[in-house]
């Protein structure tokens, strides 16, 4: 379902080019969990930022459902990502004057859905990732553990069929981070949401079906783990 090919890219600034991603490839399958790992500045960021549309690569194509997204001008991007994608941020990002239940329905009110409709299925996601009954408090009444729940709920609200998630479980502790991979793990099992999680972490990637490894721009290694769940 996801396709990536030959994708390079550098960043340019004052002091010239800095080339970050060199000649990528890979193949995602729907229903996958996959762990993107390597060091700091290894390139991990920057290739979930082209897989999820935020920017395009020098060269290469990132194909999602047969659509190359790199060919697509920036309001066909737009309107790609709203319909097909959801992105988890390890800060959440929740918007700090809105309810619980309004930060979920978010996504849905950009696409011009009912209120009903869009309350309904808000609850129905805070049901899933057990926060029912926080639906009208706000952002800053609840723990990192359950603003992270809430941002998994909104990235689910418009049935992605991937997930790109940045270091979800990056400010959490070592229990609240169990909590939030099996929701994950849960929610890949029922609706076959297809996950790219970027870690640092080598046992939050050993908790995935593959582990991708970064060094330096460069893939390096790309296999099946041994002890997925
Ligand atoms: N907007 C930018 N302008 C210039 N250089 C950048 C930019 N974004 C990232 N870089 C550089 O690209 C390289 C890769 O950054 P990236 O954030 O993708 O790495 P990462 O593996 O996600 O690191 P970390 O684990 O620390 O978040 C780094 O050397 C970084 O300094």
């Amino acid at each position: 379902m996801l396709q990536v090919e030959q994708v390079s890219h550098s960043f340019r600034n004052a002091g010239g080019v800095i080339p970050v991603l060199k000649d990528i490839n890979l193949t995602v399958s729907a229903g996958e969990m996959v762990a993107l790992l390597g060091s700091s500045g290894s390139g991990k960021s920057t290739l979930l930022h082209l897989m999820a549309g935020f920017m395009k690569p020098d060269t290469g194509s990132i194909r999602i459902a047969g659509q190359d997204i790199v060919k697509l001008s920036e309001n066909q991007l737009a309107e790609y990502r709203r319909f097909h994608i959801g992105y988890i941020f390890q800060s959440y990002e929740l918007i700090p004057n809105l309810t619980i239940r309004e930060n979920v329905e978010l996504p849905l009110l950009f696409l011009r859905v009912s209120p009903s409709k869009r309350k309904k299925k808000a609850m129905e996601l805070l049901a899933q990732v057990g926060l029912t009954d926080k639906s009208g408090l706000f952002p800053s009444q609840l723990s990192g553990g359950q603003q992270q729940r809430v941002s998994i709920a909104r990235a689910l609200i418009t049935e992605p069929s991937v997930i790109f998630a940045d270091e979800p479980t990056g400010n959490l502790d070592t229990s609240t981070e169990e909590e939030v991979l099996a929701i994950l793990h849960r929610l890949n099992t029922d609706l076959r949401t297809t996950f790219i999680i970027v870690t640092h972490e080598a046992e939050v990637a050993a908790q995935m079906g593959r582990t991708i490894t970064l060094q330096q721009g460069h893939l390096v290694d790309n296999r099946q783990s041994p002890i997925a769940m």
